[in-house]
């Protein structure tokens, strides 16, 4: 064990100086300042573009809105205003215009910001930090830029010691350790309230309108950077009766904000890989890590976590209080805690299938007749199979997909692993059965049908965490979103609603 350690060191000292090597290689540090520079100098010509709008087209008709559509959760109608991504039906999602695939060919990952870093073709996924930039610009970042982000981040952590602000991690310590990770997710972020600067500006009334955009970018920095420790934390507190109570890894501000959440959850060369992973294994975690938390920042404006941040944002409560509603949205299982649901129901038909195999006394068995009956009687149920459907899209989800090539481009790691096989075979199962059964309108898989067994197979077993990941990606896109509303000075978000006799009285 303790040799195991001893190399592990090494091979982090040896990371080390390739990474600084690297950093070296730049003429100067990219400033920590240059993103909100950067937006600082969009901030004009937007505003003017919003106010020709509003000013000259505001009677423009968009769509109708229909009873069905009213009672039917306004699915279809373009009700909300959203910049940074557009979710087709057919094409799936767009991150300002670029698709997964465009995104992956164009934006700086792992290996153009730190350069060849491992001998395992890893780092080929965009860094989150990309995403972050292009979602505020608009514009695809150089590698400078993806690093002056990198470095705005880890020197928010820097200024805390690499530690949670000592309030929250006063509250943290005190939550019962076997509270579900997402309500703990969300009362974490919600303490990081007290550190910010909007309300603390706003409630001195210092803040004009003008200004609010600029505290509001400092608050949700802040939150994106400490999302790697809160989730850290919460993961470690899963483990604290073997590990005790410190944590799994540290913040290495020499690396990007994906390595660093792997890291915090004890998942890297350079933390106490309580998973006892190999190098490689640890590699492609991060590798997973950096491909899953790029694809999940955001996906338009209506779903429930980035429409719930938007919501709650447009009273001008913090980024704090605004993306912890975001969270508690996620934390839905028709959302983003189906990623755990999909993994029971992979369990439980698993089980299943080897009961009846055994039954049968047939090593194969008829595997795809007993899945095809276990779908139909969950069906007859009245049950939903977790990661399929969606409420936009109408096609497998490109995200799926991605998920889907990570575990075809390393057929060694996952060829033993009967829940991805299983979780492969359902979604050429699946959609037949849906479409016979009639009642969904999309019956193709979505992310969450994939995303859980991934992280399961290197050493995340613990279900109820996995949505916890994906509210650290989340943050990216409805808080981006949340600074350019207030930028643009929209309004508080107020519906009128209806009631039935008045929607009866209409129909006559
Ligand atoms: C990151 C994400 O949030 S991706 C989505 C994750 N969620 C899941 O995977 C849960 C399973 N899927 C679902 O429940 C749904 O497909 C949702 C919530 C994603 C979308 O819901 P909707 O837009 O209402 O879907 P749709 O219009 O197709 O629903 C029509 C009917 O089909 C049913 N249906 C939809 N998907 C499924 C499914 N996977 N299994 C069984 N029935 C389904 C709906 O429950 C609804 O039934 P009802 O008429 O009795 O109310
Ligand atoms: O778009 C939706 O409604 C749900 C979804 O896939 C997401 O938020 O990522």
């Amino acid at each position: 064990m303790l040799r195991h350690i001893n190399n592990n060191n090494k091979i982090v000292n040896l990371y080390r100086t390739v990474v600084k090597r690297n950093y070296s290689n730049s003429s100067t540090t990219p400033s920590p300042n240059l993103l909100k520079q950067t937006l600082q100098n969009k901030i004009v010509s937007k505003q003017k573009e919003m106010k020709d709008l509003r000013q000259t087209h505001s009677n423009y008709k968009i769509g109708d809105i229909t009873i069905g559509s009213l009672l039917g959760g306004m699915r279809g109608n373009s009700l909300m205003y959203w910049d940074g991504t557009t979710l087709s039906p057919t094409e799936g999602i767009k991150f300002k215009g670029l698709t997964i695939e465009q995104c992956q060919d164009k934006l700086p990952n792992a290996k153009d910001v730190f350069g060849n870093i491992s001998n395992n073709n890893n780092g080929k996924f965009f860094l989150p930090e990309s995403m972050l930039w292009l979602l505020i610009t608009g514009e695809i970042p150089t590698r400078e830029q993806t690093l002056s982000v990198i470095n705005l981040l880890n020197n928010i952590l820097r200024q805390q010691n690499g530690e949670l602000p000592p309030v929250t991690e006063t509250i943290m310590n005190k939550l019962p350790a076997d509270m579900h990770p997402m309500t703990q997710l969300s009362i974490g972020i919600t303490s990081l309230s007290s550190q910010s600067k909007f309300s603390s500006l706003y409630s001195q009334g210092k803040l004009g309108k003008s200004e609010y955009w600029s505290s509001t970018f400092d608050d949700s920095m802040k939150l994106i950077a400490n999302l790697p420790l809160l989730a850290g934390k919460i993961y470690s507190r899963l483990h604290q009766k073997k590990t005790g109570p410190q944590p799994l890894g540290s913040i290495n501000y020499e690396m990007d904000w994906a390595y660093n959440i792997s890291s915090m959850l004890g998942m890297t060369k350079d933390s106490q890989n309580i998973k006892g992973l190999t190098p490689k294994q640890q590699s492609d975690f991060v590798e997973l890590m950096r491909l899953y938390t790029g694809i999940h920042v955001d996906h338009e404006g209506g779903n429930v976590s980035a429409h719930s941040t938007h919501l709650v944002g447009s009273t001008l409560a913090d980024p704090f209080l605004s993306y912890s509603s975001g969270i508690n949205g996620l934390a839905g299982p028709l959302h983003g805690l189906a990623a755990q649901e999909v993994v029971r129901f992979l369990f439980n038909l698993q089980k299943k299938l080897e009961k009846q195999q055994q039954k049968s006394n047939d090593a194969l068995g008829d595997t795809d007749a007993a899945i095809t009956k276990e779908i139909w009687r969950l069906l007859s149920n009245q049950q939903v199979i977790p990661g399929y459907g969606h409420a936009v899209l109408r096609i497998f989800d490109p995200r799926f997909d991605a998920m889907l090539n990570f575990v075809k481009q390393r057929p060694k790691e996952f060829q033993n692993d009967k829940h991805v096989n299983l979780m492969q075979n359902l979604s050429q199962i699946v959609p037949d059965i849906l479409i016979k059964h009639g009642k969904c309108k999309n019956p193709y898989p979505n992310v969450d049908a994939a995303s859980g067994i991934l992280f399961y197979h290197y050493g995340i077993t613990e279900l109820m965490f996995f949505t916890v990941i994906f509210g650290c990606s989340r943050a990216i896109g409805p808080l981006t979103q949340l600074i350019w509303d207030r930028i643009l000075g929209l309004p508080i978000e107020r519906p009128k609603s209806i009631d039935m006799t008045t929607l009866k009285s209409m129909t006559k």
